[in-house]
């Protein structure tokens, strides 16, 4: 490490492009060299649906390939998009601060999630936010969309879309919070794991770096609450192809704010599954257990209140939940 500049690989697009200049900052200001290696991904080159291009990690699997083969030494990935499956030979060295994780509702004529007349078109590629906004607007129509977060903006501008929902973190990155017309609060609308945190990733075996990493860039609440939210998913996927958001929060009931520190978590999942759609809450101290509880509770609650098939074709006046595949949110 010593002499030789980081090398931190990064994909071309906008908000990977400012993720990686915010972390190559980070170190730089710590006192280290580093220099940005651009790094093209399927993710990139592809205008195919993300479930036809394999899902999963199509835009971290270049990065990898490159941390693996040597061409990079460190890659930052939206937390949010990386599969939860743990990645031989690599390791996640520093989960930073993060953003705030709401999302937001960028709108024509800067109106609100409420303000939206009857019967408007909202744009989304996620199955997360349609089952939501679906419950939040029954009266709206969900469009399923692709692409980067200026092109999203853009069939607002155009007047192709009503509005378009967003992550807040997305948008702050970008310097364009300025366009969002709404903060959807987390009552309405629950993040995707992980949403606004960043992973930086490097090879296992650079213990340096790993070091390096973690004293300059890492946010230990951060690290426990994704924990717990991949916790949640990682055992959930195994069991179902819902939709999933989930957030934790440190518990800030403390009298003094220093008591917050003794690492309690709070805990909230939304999961919609056909017409049934469940929202839980838990408190602990161990994400990785913690992530488990709310998941079991969740797949017990499901086994037992599930409505027979007969019913879900007869009762057609509940929201139309999104009846998809758990994908992780397309495109950048
Ligand atoms: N899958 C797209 C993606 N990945 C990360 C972000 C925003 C930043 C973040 O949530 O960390 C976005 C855009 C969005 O969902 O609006």
């Amino acid at each position: 490490m010593t002499g030789r500049p980081l090398r931190l690989g990064t994909r071309a697009s906008a908000l990977a492009t400012s993720q990686s200049d915010w972390v190559a900052e980070r170190l730089r200001a710590a006192g280290y060299q580093v220099e940005l290696v651009h790094v093209r991904t399927e993710g990139d080159v592809s205008r195919a649906s993300l479930q036809e291009i394999g899902g999963t990690g199509v835009f971290a699997s270049a990065l990898r390939d490159a941390l693996r083969r040597g061409e990079v030494d460190l890659a930052v990935h939206s937390l949010k998009d990386l599969p939860t499956a743990p990645e031989a030979g690599l390791t996640i060295a520093a989960v930073p601060e993060r953003e705030d994780p709401r999302d937001v509702l960028v709108a024509r004529d800067g109106l609100t999630l409420a303000e939206l007349p009857t019967g408007a078109v909202i744009g989304t590629g996620s199955p997360r936010r349609a089952a939501q906004l679906a419950l939040a607007r029954p009266d709206v129509q969900v469009r399923d969309i692709r692409g980067n977060v200026g092109t999203r903006i853009d069939l607002v501008r155009h007047g192709e879309l009503d509005a378009v929902v967003l992550a807040r973190a997305g948008l702050a990155r970008l310097d364009r919070l300025a366009d969002a017309t709404d903060t959807l609060e987390l009552d309405v609308m629950l993040p995707a794991p992980g949403q606004a945190a960043l992973a930086v990733e490097c090879r296992e075996a650079d213990h340096e770096l790993v070091a390096l990493l973690e004293r300059t860039l890492e946010h230990a609440p951060t690290r426990a609450a994704v924990t717990a939210e991949r916790a949640v998913l990682a055992a959930l996927e195994a069991g179902c192809t819902a939709p999933i958001a989930a957030l934790a929060t440190p518990v800030s009931a403390a009298p003094h704010p220093s008591d917050a520190a003794d690492g309690a978590l709070s805990l909230h999942v939304f999961v919609a599954l056909q017409d049934l759609t469940q929202r839980h809450e838990a408190t602990g101290t161990d994400p990785v257990a913690l992530g488990h509880e709310v998941a079991q509770q969740l797949l017990t609650e499901q086994l037992m209140t599930r409505p027979d098939p007969a019913g879900l074709e007869a009762d057609r006046s509940r929201p139309a939940a999104v009846r998809g595949a758990f994908e992780p949110e397309p495109d950048l």
